[in-house]
């Protein structure tokens, strides 16, 4: 049999450009300074530089569709005609329809925005109903492919497969009790069965359907209806070679389901789901299929031990008939290119491989599964020993039960009242105001070299000192200093920490133009001195009214960073807890009053099969509390959750022992609080009052029944009034409007507090 695959592939890879040109093209568009077709012209040239890149490299089989102005699951929901009626009604062009549904317009509020599984990318939750119409739209697919074809590229188009789109759809608000979008897979998959008559009269050969969420605990149901599903595509007489393609797990019966339905090529992540092999093993010889091996983390930043992977990829040569060796997912989640980071210590960049390198990594171990390990290239050196930092590993093995607890509730919430003197309900924000252009320029100034260390703080202070003003202008009670001198919440961490680094221009997607830089964390985690004191203290000098601060949490910290993978996470946690815990001293002895510790990743990094979910919470909550239980009783404890719906991890929200929890709840109607009572939640807590994710600012009366409801759930001298989450990506115009309401509709509900 010909090998239909050939030897490599990558599941997909990054669309944003090498210099993030898909961002300032969509964003130029946005603001109107290029029009339509620009736009689409960069798009295209975006495409044909990673197709040409891509075979260049020597990929035996190069995807396409992997591009998106916005979002892949967005492009989805186009693909279906599932756009919901709120939308076609606003009479836009297609391309305005599209970024009307990512981004909202004046009066429709956006498509709801969440976590891509347990990443920090976020998708577009489709909307659907009974009623919804679904029709197959295959233009985009089919035009990428025809692109590619011009070029000389072959490609297999990428779809997000039809059981995974609808497990991540909502049912609209108007839809019956009872009713789940999944319900509606039959009609569907009709729909993509045209979907694939039209690729395959394009003369398209392989068609790869992405189904990551059986990578989660599903149904027996569900597992069921996957399999109906697929054999049903299999059987249609005129389609493309069909490559369903998981990740980010073990697939557990999903994978048997799987291969019992005619598709041709089924992909396994053995990265995350390392025990898909044994369960291959246990399905016997797998005769006519192709199975698309995992073997490069497409989520992380280290090199692969390609040895150990091509030993791997010989264990399922004896159980397949043919196998194509990939990436673990899509590359979307890694920066693009090494090679843009000049800066990087060779000892750290000889241990990296960003997304143009697993590609090649990809491509050696395809060879390597043909020819035998002799054509692999040699494995990075030794890890260095400066790396290693014994003085806080000792520091660690020294820590006792009495290190991560605090004093009783009840006692520490009396001792700060008397010291704070707070009134009831009181105002706050979570911690960033607006990052403005000048903000941002001065920092690439500073980065320039164009405006020195001198001028660069004397700018920020500046802004410290502007927002300060404001705040109390508009009255809030207790002050942040608005973290205009973070580039990122948790970059800016990294750039300060030893055993971390920082790359120049290592860009990744977290949701449509937004992308973010994270950190590699390589070595053993270490303060080297005051982090954030003088920023705190400053802004606290200006003012009478306590002035929180404003720490990034562990869990978050390597959430959002490249982790090392030499160690337990829970270890990593722990030296990165530690630093934060010397901080957290330091601003206390510096005298801060309250220190906000915000671990908005909490719920996104829960794994995705409950089984092992309580042993992450266990050093999740543990990392917290190492931070936070270093200070007096008297010191306010601040966390801040958001990004997610925090229902599954109630009980370890209450295990954080924090003394008090802002936490996103305006798009969820403050359910939330309800949810908090029944665990029995008994500190503080400031469910956010408006959504800040939207450019649209509350009605006054919006915001106080948002805290009508919140009174009515949580006793007054417990609740705080704050927003859902920070203001880094508003405006100052719409944030003091906003933020003016907020005060007056704290001010009106205390009021009529007895
Ligand atoms: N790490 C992380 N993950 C997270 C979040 C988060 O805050 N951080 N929040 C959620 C996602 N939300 C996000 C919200 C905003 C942005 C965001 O605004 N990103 C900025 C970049 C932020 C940044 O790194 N800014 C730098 C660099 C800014 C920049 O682009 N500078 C220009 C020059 C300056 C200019 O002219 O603007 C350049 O380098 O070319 C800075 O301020 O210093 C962007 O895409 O534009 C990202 C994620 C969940 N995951
Ligand atoms: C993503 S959570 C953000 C928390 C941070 N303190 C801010 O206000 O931006
Ligand atoms: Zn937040």
């Amino acid at each position: 049999m010909t090998t239909p695959f050939g030897l490599s592939t990558v599941l997909g890879y990054p669309r944003i450009g090498p210099h993030r040109e898909l961002k300032h093209a969509v964003e130029s568009y946005w603001a109107g300074r290029i029009d339509a077709t620009t736009l689409q012209d960069t798009a295209a040239s975006l495409r044909a530089e990673v197709w040409r890149t891509l075979r260049d490299a020597g990929l035996d089989a190069v995807p396409s569709n992997t591009f998106s102005f916005y979002d892949q699951v967005l492009d989805t929901t186009v693909l279906v005609d599932a756009v919901p009626d709120r939308f076609r009604r606003l009479g836009l062009g297609d391309l305005d329809t599209y970024f009307a549904m990512a981004r909202g317009t004046e009066r429709e509020p956006a498509l709801e925005l969440t976590k891509w599984f347990d990443t920090n990318y976020h998708y577009l939750v489709p909307e659907i109903s009974p009623g919804t119409a679904f029709t197959a739209r295959p233009d985009k697919a089919v035009r990428e492919y025809g692109e590619a074809k011009a070029l000389g590229v072959t490609t297999r188009p990428v779809l997000v497969g039809p059981a995974t789109y609808l497990l991540l759809s909502k049912a609209t608000e108007d839809a019956p009790e009872g009713f789940r979008p999944f319900d509606r897979l039959d009609d569907l998959i009709a729909v993509y069965e045209d979907i694939l008559g039209a690729l395959a009269d394009d003369g398209v050969e392989w068609v790869q359907l992405d189904e990551p969420a059986y990578a989660a605990d599903r149904t027996s149901d569900e597992i069921a209806a996957l399999r109906a599903a697929y054999r049903r595509l299999g059987l249609l007489k005129h389609r493309p070679r069909l490559f369903v393609a998981t990740y980010f797990g073990d697939l557990g019966d999903a994978l048997p389901a799987l291969l019992g339905t005619p598709v041709e090529a089924v992909g396994i992540d053995l990265v995350a789901g390392p025990g898909n092999l044994n369960r291959l093993a246990a399905a016997g010889p797998l005769h006519g299929r192709t199975i698309v091996a995992g073997l490069v983390d497409g989520r992380n930043i280290w090199r692969t031990d390609l040895r150990a992977a091509a030993a791997a990829g010989a264990a399922l040569t004896g159980l397949a008939d043919h196998v194509t060796v990939s990436t673990s997912c899509s590359l979307l989640h890694v920066p693009v290119d090494l090679a843009a980071e000049p800066e990087l210590d060779e000892d750290l960049r000889v241990r990296l491989a960003f997304a143009r390198q697993k590609v090649d990594e990809v491509v050696a171990l395809g060879r390597a599964l043909r020819d035998g390990v002799g054509v692999l290239p040699p494995a990075p050196p030794a890890t260095p020993a400066a790396w290693r930092n014994d003085a806080v590993r000792a520091r660690l093995d020294a820590l006792r039960p009495e290190h991560v607890r605090r004093g009783p509730y009840a006692q520490r919430a009396a001792t700060q009242q008397a010291r704070l003197n707070l009134p009831p309900l009181p105002t706050t924000t979570i911690g960033s105001f607006p990052q403005t252009p000048e903000l941002r320029q001065a920092r690439a100034a500073h980065r320039a070299g164009r405006l020195d260390d001198t001028g660069y703080a004397e700018r920020m202070r500046a802004e410290v000192a502007h927002v300060i003003a404001v705040q109390e202008r508009l009255g809030l009670d207790v002050l942040v200093h608005g973290e205009p001198e973070r580039n990122d919440m948790v970059q800016y961490f990294g750039e300060q920490l030893d055993g971390f680094a920082a790359t120049a221009n290592g860009w990744v997607q977290s949701y449509g133009s937004r992308c973010v830089r994270p950190p590699i964390i390589y070595g053993d985690v270490t303060r080297t001195g005051p982090m954030t004191v003088a920023w705190s203290t400053y802004a606290q000098s200006l003012t009478n009214r306590p002035v929180k601060g404003m720490l990034t949490g562990p869990v978050t910290i390597l959430a959002w960073s490249f982790v090392r993978t030499d160690q337990p996470l829970a270890d990593t946690a722990n030296q990165v807890a530690l630093a934060l815990r010397d901080e957290a001293r330091d601003l206390e002895a510096a005298g801060i009053r309250i220190i906000q510790v915000d671990e908005p990743a909490l719920r996104e990094t829960l794994p995705l099969r409950r089984a092992e979910q309580r042993a992450y919470l266990d050093w999740a909550v543990g990392a917290f509390r190492l931070a936070t239980s270093g200070v007096a009783d008297s010191t306010q404890i601040h966390t801040h959750l958001c990004y997610s719906e925090f229902g599954e991890v109630l009980p370890a929200i209450d295990a954080l022992d924090a003394d008090v929890t802002s936490i996103e709840a305006s798009r969820s109607k403050m359910e939330i609080l309800d949810d908090l009572r029944t665990t029995g939640y008994e500190r503080g807590v400031g469910p956010g009052v408006y959504d800040i994710h939207s450019p649209r600012v509350p009605e006054q009366t919006e915001i106080t029944d948002a805290l009508r409801r919140a009174v009515a759930a949580v006793p007054a001298d417990r609740l705080w009034v704050n927003p859902d989450c920070g203001l880094k990506t508003r405006g100052y115009p719409e944030v003091e409007q906003a933020l003016t309401r907020l005060v007056s509709g704290a001010a009106e509900i205390r009021s009529t507090l007895t």
